[in-house]
């Protein structure tokens, strides 16, 4: 685990010293827009046109923000207009690498060893953590973006030409809903079990962990009243969650210390992520052994034996009550 700095590499772990033991995540440099006519995006000053074939995505499939833009490559259609490489699950003082082993796929476009080699190929400078996803450009060999959250809208609708137009993660009229429900779902719980999971003194991890499960009480309430987050259609709300509660049970409950309730012990949660996992294409996104491996193995302040637990027993492909609200709407 480490960072650029200038441009070099240093393995550090996170500094959690000024922030009274919390973990404070910093914020994504690489903001730029994949857009259908190439104009920048608005207050950007580099455009990037969306075209088959031109750009690819560095990801790992052990994290949940990498796993949101796989996702939405598979869904909307993507798989021969984007091209993807994955990182090794294992972290280590060289940060992410391209081991090609254990499903890894190791750097199919330039051959490289360790992905903070991509960052110094788009600037020689760098100074930043080195994080997956990477949203990258063939054609100007620099990065597009480096801010999941961002990469899905710009695969929800840049590619249409080529894709499945019929999917909308990100329809117009309900982009308020939306947004309030991010607002609760990433602070509290996407970031909310790293921050317990990373916290360095007992008050900053119970701040965390209350947030946590009083986020998660409050969408087990909501779920039992609607099939998804925002009504009756998935929206990208429930892929962002989704990603989460996937390596909750497997991960967050024992690596983090999230243990106050399992998914499991959340009946509308639980039955929900089922259901999210059956959408055709979604299971083969999701790769738990990479996961497990991850988290366990790469975290030694957290774990230094770096032993993977054999449990919990899971089974996401196991039937689900949400038909009861009615079909599924894309
Ligand atoms: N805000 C980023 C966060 C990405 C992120 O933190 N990815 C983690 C893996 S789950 C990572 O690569 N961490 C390496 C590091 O922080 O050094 C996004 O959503 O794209």
């Amino acid at each position: 685990m480490g960072l650029l700095v200038d441009g070099k590499w240093q393995d550090r772990w996170y500094d959690t010293k000024n922030s009274g033991g919390k973990f404070v995540r910093a914020q994504s440099q690489w903001r730029d827009w994949i857009t259908h006519d190439g104009k920048p995006a608005e207050g950007r000053s580099r455009g990037f046109k969306a075209e088959p074939g031109r750009y690819h995505l560095y990801i790992s499939l052990a994290c949940p923000w990498a796993h949101r833009t796989l996702i939405f490559r598979t869904l909307k259609r993507l798989e021969g207009i984007i091209s993807v490489s994955v990182v090794h699950h294992f972290m280590g003082a060289d940060g992410w690498t391209f081991l090609a082993e254990d499903g890894a796929t190791g750097d199919t476009l330039y051959g490289l060893d360790f992905l903070h080699q991509i960052y110094t190929k788009a600037d020689p400078a760098y100074s930043g953590r080195v994080t997956v996803p990477v949203l990258w450009d063939k054609k100007e060999q620099t990065i597009v973006s480096n801010e999941s959250s961002e990469i899905i809208r710009m695969l929800n609708s840049a590619f249409d030409e080529w894709g499945d137009a019929s999917f909308d993660f990100y329809p117009e009229a309900l982009r308020g809903e939306i947004d309030a429900i991010n607002g609760l779902v990433y602070p509290a719980v996407n970031n909310g079990v790293y921050r317990a999971g990373f916290a360095t003194t007992q008050a900053a991890y119970e701040e965390a962990f209350g947030a946590l499960f009083s986020a998660l009480d409050t969408l087990e309430h909501r779920l039992s009243r609607q099939r998804y987050l925002v009504g009756d259609r998935i929206t990208e709300a429930d892929w962002r969650l989704f990603t989460t509660l996937v390596r909750f049970d497997p991960v967050y409950v024992g690596h983090f210390k999230c243990n106050l309730r399992r998914i499991a012990d959340y009946s509308n949660l639980s039955n929900y992520l089922r259901d999210l996992y059956s959408v055709p294409g979604v299971a083969g996104t999701v790769n738990l052994r990479h996961i497990k491996a991850h988290y366990y193995g790469s975290h030694d302040t957290i774990n230094p034996t770096r032993i993977v637990p054999v449990g919990p027993t899971l089974d996401y492909g196991a039937p689900h009550d949400r038909a009861r609200f009615g079909r599924a709407a894309a």
